[in-house]
């Protein structure tokens, strides 16, 4: 089990990672997941000793990691793949983190043979491609046979069949009974491999539920309608319909509507009392990714911005205007291609809208573009359509029924209301000490803190 209390890290001004508590259970594989710079890395690293705590600690079994009895042999990690003696062999690489932590040299061939490098384990590892230093970098984990497992970004620069084994090997490695971390931002991957989720914002903890209740609370339901093909007038009576009792109705891409603020029983009542027939009426959840999006969309640090350059976009619109150049954040400016749905960030506070959504005053759309209009064309592929703008808050959710889900806005810092948040300024934070050397113990292919630049660019 991994057990964080008030864990924070600041990097000179800047706050990494700020009161994050939460547990990690063996037997279940917990993805870890936040935006880039939200502080995944940062927060493994001080798991595994890598970098010092400024406040607040995590332990691991219950010791600090460097309090750990033969830490490499209960606990292994893969954080940067690329942190390998390129002129060694996978083979020697492995012997050599073997003989530091006095693991037998038969557990490298071992692991070579787990992760599929057997063939090519006496390779300099400089010649490999991502994916096989991923699995270098996996085989060196599981060097100790330990029983906690930090993975960050495991399926980087994997093949399909190299993230299918990676699924498998988590799931298996659950299964055992061990504890299983890890990282990545690969929502579709995440929502196949883990069974419970901590999410982070600038640091902070957002989300600490199993996946099944992520998606339920950061998502809204909502209804496929289809009307028979080559019957307009039909969809037009049914939109019609819709709108008058309060629903909210967004084109597919086939034709289909998309209604949100209905349940299905009156959908088919208004579609029955309209004299609309239906080719298809069906109740659908979004996926972790439109959950993950909708939860994050205020802790993003890094958001792209159009290629101007491109030849495809209008005139930038005056600073503060939104004029036809203006661009709307994650908007798609790309020919023949729709603008990336984009969720509305849930009020704060708001309760959770039920499976079909809730009632139009709250009910965003959650497709780009406004509400539909009977008759009004679909928009127009490679059109951006307006969109709602981000809101700072993610969503309160509802307190699980006896569990332990905790869900939380990014927490004020202690000291009251007129305490800065040290994400809202740059304030000078207190010193920090020296970074610690390497401690005893080090994890496997895995570097202190001292060897990271602690410094920000001017
Ligand atoms: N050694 C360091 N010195 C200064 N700042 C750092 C250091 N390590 C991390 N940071 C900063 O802390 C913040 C969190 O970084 P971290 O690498 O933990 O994020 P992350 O969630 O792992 O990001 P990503 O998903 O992009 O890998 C970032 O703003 C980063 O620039």
């Amino acid at each position: 089990m991994i057990e964080a209390y008030g864990l924070t890290k600041r990097y000179g001004a800047k706050t990494a990672v700020y009161n994050l508590s939460f547990q990690v259970r063996p037997g279940a594989v917990t993805g870890f997941l936040g935006p880039n710079g939200s502080g995944k890395s940062t927060t493994m690293r001080m798991i595994l000793g890598l970098d010092t705590p400024t406040s607040g600690q995590v332990t691991v079994g219950g010791h600090t990691f460097r309090g750990l009895p033969n830490a490499p042999r209960q606990v292994g990690a893969l954080l940067d793949a690329k942190a390998v003696h390129g002129g060694r062999s996978a083979r020697n690489h492995l012997l050599s983190l073997a003989q530091l932590s006095g693991i037998p040299a038969r557990r490298v061939d071992e692991v070579l043979g787990v992760v599929g490098l057997q063939d090519v384990g006496r390779k300099r590892s400089k010649g490999f491609s991502l994916g096989m230093g991923q699995r270098l970098g996996i085989a060196a984990a599981l060097l100790g046979d330990p029983q906690v497992l930090l993975f960050d970004e495991p399926v980087n620069g994997l093949d399909p069949e190299g993230i299918l084994w990676v699924r498998n090997l988590m799931r298996q490695l659950a299964a055992e009974g061990r504890t299983v971390f890890v990282s990545s931002h690969l929502m579709s991957e995440m929502a196949q491999t883990a069974d419970h989720l901590i999410v982070i914002g600038r640091g902070q903890l957002m989300a600490d539920m199993s996946v099944r209740e992520f998606i339920e609370h950061n998502s809204i339901g909502f209804a496929r309608v289809r009307t028979p093909d080559g019957a307009p007038e039909q969809r037009e009576k049914l939109l019609a319909a819709l709108q008058e009792a309060g629903g909210q109705a967004q084109p597919e891409e086939d034709g289909a509507l998309r209604v949100t603020g209905l349940p299905l029983p009156r959908i088919s009542d208004l579609a029955h009392g309209a004299d609309v027939r239906l080719w298809e009426l069906s109740p659908h959840q979004a996926s972790l990714e439109e959950a993950y999006m909708r939860l994050t969309q205020g802790s993003v640090d890094y958001r792209s911005t159009a290629d101007m350059r491109s030849g495809l976009q209008q005139p930038m619109a005056a600073p503060g205007t939104a004029g036809p150049g203006a661009v709307p954040p994650q908007a798609a400016a790309v020919p023949g291609m729709a603008a990336a749905p984009q969720m509305p960030a849930a009020p704060q506070g708001a309760p959770y809208p039920g499976p079909y959504g809730p009632p139009q005053q709250q009910g965003a759309p959650m497709q780009p573009g406004v509400p539909m209009q009977p008759g009004a064309p679909a928009p127009q592929q490679g059109v951006p359509a307006p969109q709602t703008p981000p809101q700072a808050a993610p969503p309160q959710p509802r307190a699980p029924e006896g569990g332990t889900l905790q869900m939380r806005a990014p927490q004020a810092p202690a000291g009251g209301p007129g305490t800065p948040n040290p994400y809202a300024t740059d304030s000078p934070a207190p010193p920090v000490g020296p970074p610690a050397g390497n401690p005893p113990g080090t994890v496997p292919g895995t570097a202190p803190d001292s060897a990271k630049n602690e410094g920000e660019d001017a």
